[in-house]
């Protein structure tokens, strides 16, 4: 599990970190894991170190600051290094002097010289000459998107970017992106994640993310959000134990799919059965199409006539008139744990009274894409975390709100994440089986939080190995969605066992 944090919880954890550490040392720190990867990223671009040229892009703060020490540092090792100043009376005096004292050149963005878009002859030549740019824009501090200068140089960048902190362009917070944007080959961090990478474009713009070592280690508090790994998912995976028979295991019960959309039937049951090992169950009018699809799955036609469970997945293709809500209230009153999808959604969203079914005791999870949330809670905004906080507070329900990267929120404020960096499951049916697999977790009684998250882990990989036959590193989020070809919720829905198998291995590795 992996620790995440806001901007505030980073700034109070560097607060307690200066107490013991002078904050010029922290900065040197910082500065030189960046000088180190940009020799990385040199080689590896280059083929060597000594001779080539980096460019700095220097902001007004801190975030200058560490690209200024890291090309005082670069400079010692032989590399040419030009600082482009966006506000030069507020760069970072201490950083710009260790540059100047280690022959590094300096020049203002908006110096002598400059074409239409404002931007200096010599600042033209230094990006010209880079084999490597550094974003020293903006960091934690960032606020709205970037001012002109900055957009104009950021666009005009053709070489490989280290991001100092984080993307330039990206709110620190939530990860939006307000017009132009860096798009980092590796962003450095210091101590631990910072929320904007691993939510919305910064999940993606910040490229490989390394996170340094400067001593803040001892002085964090409890981290805003968790972020599953490959071993955390795969050591809570149910699997059957050599006493287990096909009830001990828990018995998932689906409510989903139509006369009319049959598919969503199959989907998700397919994904139940795919998940866990018991047994599942089947309860709608698309019985005789499941049973032809899914031999395993015991089907009969109404919720009243299924038998027991110990979880239910109701709602994909339930539609939204008096039939499907007739199967939500026979789901709800059951007393079981319920993961409401799509339709159902709709329906807790339009009539008030479908509530009243539900056991208080009972968990429920949601898992609504932005629509259905806007429906539900109206428009999550670009603060996901907060708006999936605050409906999971409001409803007593786990809600799990869909997108990009996925934000899953438990009623007592705990927030985990899943940020895997490619969009192969934004496919027609893949929640359909994302809600099977939260079903049989559920049923295997997991905690609703941890089923949900572990089930969008698992969702994720299952789509990179549909699109992709394969993923470099077992179990771990791609950070590179560009390999691979568009595969609809069949396959995605036939890599589940090899996806739940590779994310088990990972455990005790
Ligand atoms: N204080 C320290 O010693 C340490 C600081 N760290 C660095 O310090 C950074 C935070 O520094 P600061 O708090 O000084 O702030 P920043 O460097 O993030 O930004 C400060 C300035 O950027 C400008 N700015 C804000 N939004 C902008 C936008 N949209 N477009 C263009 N310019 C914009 C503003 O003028 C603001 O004053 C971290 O991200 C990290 O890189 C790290 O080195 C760790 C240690
Ligand atoms: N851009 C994206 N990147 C990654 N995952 C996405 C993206 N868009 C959607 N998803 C995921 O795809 C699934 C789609 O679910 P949903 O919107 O309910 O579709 P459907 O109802 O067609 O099955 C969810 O798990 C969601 O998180
Ligand atoms: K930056």
């Amino acid at each position: 599990m992996q620790g995440v944090w806001t901007p505030e919880s980073v700034r109070a954890a560097e607060q307690r970190l200066f107490e013991q550490v002078a904050e010029p040392t922290v900065m040197r720190r910082a500065a030189w894991a960046v000088a180190v990867h940009c020799a990385r990223l040199l080689r590896d671009a280059t083929g060597g170190v000594p001779g080539r040229h980096v460019t700095l892009l220097v902001g007004a703060g801190n975030n200058g600051g560490d690209a200024l020490w890291a090309g005082a540092f670069l400079r010692r090792r032989g590399v040419g290094v030009t600082a482009v100043l966006l506000v030069p009376e507020r760069a970072h005096a201490e950083g710009l002097a260790a540059l100047r004292r280690a022959g590094g050149g300096v020049v203002e963005a908006e110096g002598a010289g400059a074409d239409t878009s404002g931007i200096g002859a010599e600042a033209v030549e230094a990006l010209d000459r880079a084999d490597l740019v550094v974003d020293g824009i903006v960091g934690l501090s960032a606020h709205s998107g970037l001012r002109p200068t900055a957009a104009e140089l950021v666009r005009r960048v053709e070489v490989p970017v280290l991001a100092v902190d984080l993307p330039s362009g990206v709110d620190p917070t939530t990860g939006t992106e307000d017009g132009v944007v860096v798009d980092a080959d590796v962003t450095v961090t210091f101590g631990g994640l910072r929320a904007c990478h691993v939510l919305g474009a910064g999940a993606t713009r910040a490229g490989e993310i390394v996170v340094a070592d400067i001593g803040l280690d001892d002085h964090w508090g409890r981290p805003d959000l968790l972020m599953l790994d490959a071993e955390d998912v795969g050591a809570v995976w149910p699997v059957p134990a050599p006493d287990d028979d096909k009830y001990s295991q828990g018995v998932v019960g689906v409510a989903a799919g139509s006369a009319t959309y049959p598919g969503a039937a199959v989907l998700t049951s397919g994904a139940a059965v795919a998940a866990t090992s018991g047994m599942v169950r089947y309860a709608g009018p698309a019985a005789d199409v499941v049973r032809s699809a899914r031999p395993e799955v015991v089907a009969t036609g109404s919720v009243g006539d299924a038998g027991r469970v110990q979880a239910w997945s109701v709602g994909p293709g339930i539609g939204t008139g008096g039939s499907g809500r007739e199967v939500l209230v026979r789901v709800l009153e059951s007393g079981v744990p319920v993961i409401a999808d799509a339709d159902a959604i709709t329906l807790l969203a339009e009539d008030s009274s479908v509530w009243d079914a539900r056991d208080p005791d009972t968990p429920l999870v949601l898992t609504p894409h932005a629509g259905e949330f806007s429906r539900l809670a109206g428009d999550p905004g670009t603060d996901r975390v907060a708006a999936a906080r605050s409906a999971a507070e409001r409803f007593d329900a786990t809600v799990l709100l869909k997108g990009h990267s996925t934000v899953v929120a438990a009623p007592d404020g705990r927030v985990l994440v899943n940020a895997f960096a490619h969009a192969w499951p934004a496919t027609a049916g893949s929640g359909d089986v994302l809600t099977g697999l939260i079903g049989a977790l559920l049923a295997s009684d997991l905690d609703p939080l941890i089923a949900c998250a572990s089930a969008a882990y698992v969702h994720s990989v299952a789509a990179e190995i549909a699109a992709t036959g394969g993923h470099t590193v077992p179990g771990a989020p791609a950070r590179d969605g560009s390999a691979g070809s568009p595969a609809g919720a069949s396959p995605l829905l036939a890599a589940l066992p090899d996806a739940i198998s590779t994310v088990r291995s990972t455990v005790g590795t």
